[in-house]
């Protein structure tokens, strides 16, 4: 393409995501907008999901939905190309959200017609005006009989204070307000700035592995034009590599010619090494290169830290391996080697909450097939020592001695909870009992409330998602962002199995709340730990105090025993169903250890509350 061309049909570009709170009907829409647009038809849906799973297994290629092109021909007679920009819906994730918004001119804010805003609602709100969107209101579901779209409309110009007068009124379910949604795009989107032969700034918003192609960067082209063949050079790293390949989704993988201002596409470049491109650096041409990268993203830093530990010990290797490919497609996950003297050799790991812990730790037991054991997830501690340094505590076993200890920091968040009026009270209890401060509540309407709260994240990572949910009846939206560090009373629980000290069952905790979760911990470990061939004590100790104990019985008798003289399938058949138990205990010093007493101290608030 020439300069005019190029102009030309940036003009007719126009990049947007959808953001809602979930179920809202962000996937419904963007289905729906596929369909109208005729990128995919209703039959072809199926099929090319299909074909495009074919590929995949032809070729080890993985494709991700995340970015599509569409094009639309629009009332004024022209045809405009769509880049949709897939963002996920929930709260561990807003930096994904954030970095598929960095690419992206516009946003549909998707409100569901019944429900009206809900905290996530306003958490990406607050993320798109960050990027300096153009906020599109669409208030969705308005088929449903309990639907108030006038009342939605208010909200969301009280609450958030956008204007509203012009929101869609939609049913992604029956096709109802597609089109007009479509006009809004092309009328209110700004078509993306920048100069196609200016130096080569593209933004890398996400990358995958694939092992015949490299890595491949989606990118977002915000200046100048990048084709196979030139030389490229990521910015953070300084390396330089050959494009291969420029396309686009459409949604299969589409190659092109070349990528220009405004493109959203994906490129390759023979990359092998996962750790050459990072989401969220920029691109430029070796040859012409450009001085200043893009913003890119905030990197985000990782709020909770638990230790991986292979099951099986010869898999440390692999479980190494299995964290440097996540690393590549998740720039939030952090992780260092550590020893504990109870799992032996692994990993402490970093994560932006704990959904995002547990789909780590699936994906590893998944698509790795390593079996782990997790110890409980912790914040980082803030330790001022006696001796004037201060020392960051990932890990509560390596929390040092009280006496060396002047002052323990925890991180604080500020919660938001929308719930309605009948929920406050139940709220409010929740929140105090996980020693909350309160600060303000706000009405929303007649009917529902925002309530804050300052929380110790401590205090949300156990469970406070769980209770929240089951003493509101499922009613409670939540949202929450780091505000800082505040001085607590906090002392070290150690645990010990058969006078053993158990380094990885460790945790910190509240001293005015230390004898009850000392008392509550050892008797949830009682149960969980199966019976042995001996007698074991369990004991909760702070330093050398003792301030809990119980007993787990020994077994007695050998399972097998009961088998005597029976025949000698049924024996394997309970020697099997032994091993599969086993899987996922750990032999700790002499005591057998399952993976679900690592992680008592998160499930046991409802015992201590009784
Ligand atoms: N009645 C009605 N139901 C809808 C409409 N749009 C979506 N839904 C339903 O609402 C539910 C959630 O829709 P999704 O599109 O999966 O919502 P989402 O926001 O993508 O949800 P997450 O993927 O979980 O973030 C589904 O059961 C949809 O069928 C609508 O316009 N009317």
């Amino acid at each position: 393409m020439n300069r005019e061309q190029r102009l030309d049909r940036q003009k007719r570009i126009r990049n947007f995501s959808i953001i809602a709170h979930i179920d809202h009907g962000k996937s419904t829409l963007a289905d729906r907008i596929l369909e109208s647009t005729k990128t995919l038809t209703a039959r072809e849906m199926k099929g090319q999901l299909l074909d495009s799973m074919d590929l995949e297994r032809e070729r080890g290629i993985t494709i991700k939905l995340t970015a599509v092109q569409l094009k639309y021909e629009a009332k004024d007679g022209q045809e405009y190309i769509f880049h949709l920009i897939d963002t996920p819906g929930h709260v561990d994730f807003t930096y994904e959200v954030s970095r598929s918004l960095a690419a992206c001119e516009g946003a549909l804010l998707v409100v569901d017609a019944a429900q009206g805003i809900e905290a996530q609602t306003l958490a990406n709100v607050y993320l798109a005006l960050d990027n300096d969107l153009e906020i599109l209101p669409v208030i969705n579901k308005i088929d449903l009989p309990a639907a108030d779209p006038e009342r939605v409309r208010d909200e969301i110009e009280n609450v958030i204070g956008l204007d509203a007068s012009e929101a869609v009124l939609a049913s992604a379910k029956s096709g109802i307000g597609i089109e007009d949604i479509l006009e809004q795009i092309v009328e209110k989107v700004p078509a993306p700035q920048g100069d196609p032969e200016a130096p080569l700034k593209a933004l890398i918003f996400d990358s995958l592995y694939d092992p015949y192609k490299g890595v491949i960067a989606y990118i977002r082209i915000v200046e100048g034009t990048v084709k196979p063949g030139d030389k490229i050079r990521m910015m953070a790293t300084g390396k330089e590599f050959d494009v291969v390949e420029t396309g686009v989704f459409r949604p299969k993988s589409t190659s092109t010619d070349e990528l220009t201002v405004g493109d959203v596409g994906y490129l390759t470049a023979s990359i092998k090494n996962v750790g050459d491109t990072h989401v969220g650096d920029t691109i430029t041409s070796a040859a012409n290169a450009s001085t200043d990268p893009l913003p890119g993203y905030r990197k985000l830093n990782p709020m909770v830290y638990c230790g991986l530990y292979p099951i099986d010990t010869s898999k440390y290797n692999d479980l190494r391996e299995a964290l440097e490919k996540l690393e590549l497609n998740d720039s939030a996950l952090q992780y260092e080697a550590e020893t504990s003297q109870a799992l032996g050799f692994g990993f402490r790991c970093g994560f932006l909450g704990l959904l995002h812990m547990e789909i780590i730790q699936e994906r590893i037991e998944r698509e790795f097939k390593i079996d782990l054991i997790t110890t409980a997830p912790s914040v980082i501690y803030d330790v001022k020592l006696t001796d004037g340094s201060s020392l960051r505590v990932d890990n509560p076993s390596m929390m040092p001695d009280p006496q060396k200890i002047d002052q323990v920091e925890e991180p604080y968040v500020k919660a938001s909870i929308m719930v309605p009026n009948d929920y406050v009270g139940a709220v409010m209890e929740l929140c105090q009992y996980k020693r909350g401060n309160f600060l303000t509540m706000d009405y929303m309407d007649s009917s529902r409330v925002n309530i804050l709260y300052e929380i110790p994240l401590s205090e949300i990572v156990y469970d406070f998602f769980d209770q929240l949910k089951s003493s509101t009846k499922g009613y409670a939206s939540f949202d929450y962002e780091l505000i800082g560090y505040r001085p607590s009373k906090l002392v070290k629980m150690d645990i010990l199995l058969n006078n053993e000290k158990i380094d990885a069952l460790s945790f910190i905790v509240h001293r005015d709340f230390s004898y009850e979760r000392g008392k509550a911990i050892v008797e949830k470990l009682k149960e969980l730990i199966p019976r042995q061939q001996f007698e074991v004590p369990v004991q909760a100790a702070i330093g050398t105090k003792i301030v809990a104990r119980s007993t787990i019985k020994s077994m007695g008798k050998n399972v097998l025993a009961k088998c005597y003289g029976g025949d000698i399938s049924r024996k394997r058949k309970l020697l099997e169903k032994q091993k599969e138990g086993k899987k996922r205990m750990k032999q700790v010093g002499s005591v057998e250890v399952p993976q679900e007493a690592f992680m008592a101290v998160l499930k046991m608030d409802d015992q201590n509350k009784k």
